[in-house]
Order: C-alpha cells, then sequence, then structure tokens
C-alpha cells in the first residue's frame, strides 16, 4: 500500500479545510464512482433508489433547514397525520390548477436538484415544488396509501431520507393484504417513475417507521405555469 495514500487527510478532514461548496463537489464526485449505490428495484417496476445520495453533513444541513423554516412546520392530515411545509409552487388541489410560489425554492434543494440531473432517471427532472414531512413515531405518524397527483405533477417523484428509516408500502389494488416494501433509510434518494409512479399507492404504517423521527424532502415538476 502507499505510503502516500495512508498519510493522505481523510475525505472528511479534506471537505472541512475546502469549504461547503466543495465540500458538496468532492463528496458527489466520490459517490459517482460507487455503482452499488444505485439499485432498480426487481419487483416494482420504475422504482429506484440512490443510497448514501447526500453526506452526513449535508443532511444535518438539511434537517436544519427544515427545522428553520420559512414556512413553519404545520400539523396535516392530508395523506395521513404527520407535520408538513412546502416550497416552489403550490398546488391547489381544489381548484386543479398551480398558484405561484410564497416561499421559493431554497437554494440548497436546487443544488440537490442539480446533483439529481447527474443521475440517468433524473437527467430532465427540474423540480419548482418540495414537500418537507417530519413523522414522529411515538405520536402514531403515517403516511396514508396515495398516488401524487397525476396532472399537477409530472411522471417523475423523488424523495430524499433523513434523519430516520421506515418501510414504505406499494400497492397495486387498493385493500390488497399484501404489498412491495420498500426500506427507505436515511440519505437515500428514492426516484418513482412509471408503474411505481403510477400504478402503485405508497404509504408508510405507523408500525413502519423504524426510528422516533424521520424527515423526508419530496420534489415534483409541475408541468402548469403558475397563476
Ligand atoms: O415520506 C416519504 O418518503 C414520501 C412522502 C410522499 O409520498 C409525499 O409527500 O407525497
Ligand atoms: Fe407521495
Amino acid at each position: 500500500m502507499a505510503a502516500g495514500w495512508l498519510h493522505a487527510p481523510s475525505a472528511r478532514a479534506r471537505f472541512r479545510l475546502a469549504g461547503p461548496e466543495a465540500a458538496f463537489k468532492a463528496f458527489w464526485q466520490q459517490q459517482r464512482s460507487l455503482t452499488r449505490c444505485a439499485s432498480a428495484h426487481p419487483d416494482l417496476p420504475g422504482e429506484f433508489l440512490f443510497k448514501e445520495f447526500v453526506s452526513c453533513e449535508e443532511a444535518q444541513a438539511l434537517v436544519a433547514l427544515a427545522d428553520a423554516g420559512p414556512p413553519p412546520w404545520k400539523p396535516s392530515t392530508f395523506n395521513g397525520r404527520h407535520r408538513g411545509k412546502a416550497w416552489g409552487v403550490q398546488m391547489d388541489l381544489g381548484r386543479r390548477i398551480v398558484v405561484a410560489e410564497a416561499v421559493p425554492l431554497p437554494a440548497l434543494l436546487q443544488t440537490l436538484a442539480e446533483r439529481m440531473r447527474t443521475l440517468p432517471p433524473l437527467r430532465s427532472f427540474y423540480p419548482n415544488e418540495a414537500n418537507a414531512i417530519d413523522y414522529r413515531k411515538s405520536l402514531g405518524h403515517h403516511l396514508a396509501p396515495h398516488v401524487d397527483d397525476r396532472k399537477l405533477s409530472t411522471g417523475v417523484i423523488v424523495t430524499l431520507s433523513l434523519l430516520g428509516t421506515c418501510l414504505m408500502t406499494f400497492q397495486r389494488d387498493k385493500g390488497e393484504r399484501h404489498g412491495v416494501d420498500v426500506l427507505l433509510p436515511p440519505r437515500a434518494l428514492q426516484v418513482l417513475t412509471r408503474d411505481a409512479r403510477y400504478a402503485y399507492t405508497h404509504a408508510i404504517q405507523p408500525h413502519n417507521l423504524l426510528s422516533e423521527r424521520r424527515i423526508s424532502i419530496t420534489f415534483r415538476q409541475s408541468p402548469l405555469r403558475s397563476v
């Protein structure tokens, strides 16, 4: 083993020396060489998981961003009980339109969107909307089975998991007893396209939150012009 390798500063130390933006780039260059990070689900056509899409430091920064607001966390009962917040253009599900953004997509999320476009299924993904969900296991939080709106968002839905692990259940038919369970660890980016996006519902049952707290950030691209 080369002595130089032994004495090279650790990736973590190099990130600290070079500052946060260089750290973002250095981390991603290193990740891209790890093909084991990407996987397509064998039983769920159109579902991809990119493990370790963000570094531990980036994950912390994203949790801080979600916790700090704006906007503030708000209790939500839409798609299950949890707390949520949204950035970017706003979906008006009742009027079936997209309205102008109250809080723009934060710069950190736009930087992540650039990184997403380096992944094959996301080459032309330009999200203009994101929402965060804060799940607490002890409060019985969950995600009810749903398919993300077919008209207000395009055919690619992308979610980054932070803090905790969960099992997400996909079901083809409503009320089906069994589904396909996908383990979502912190820092993993899940991409839903094709059947996984349109033909299956996705949900997280309360007992499938495997940690006390989990935060997710979901990115979408609305094809509609905001009014
Ligand atoms: O929490 C998650 O991983 C997914 C959230 C979700 O499905 C949604 O916001 O539509
Ligand atoms: Fe969803």
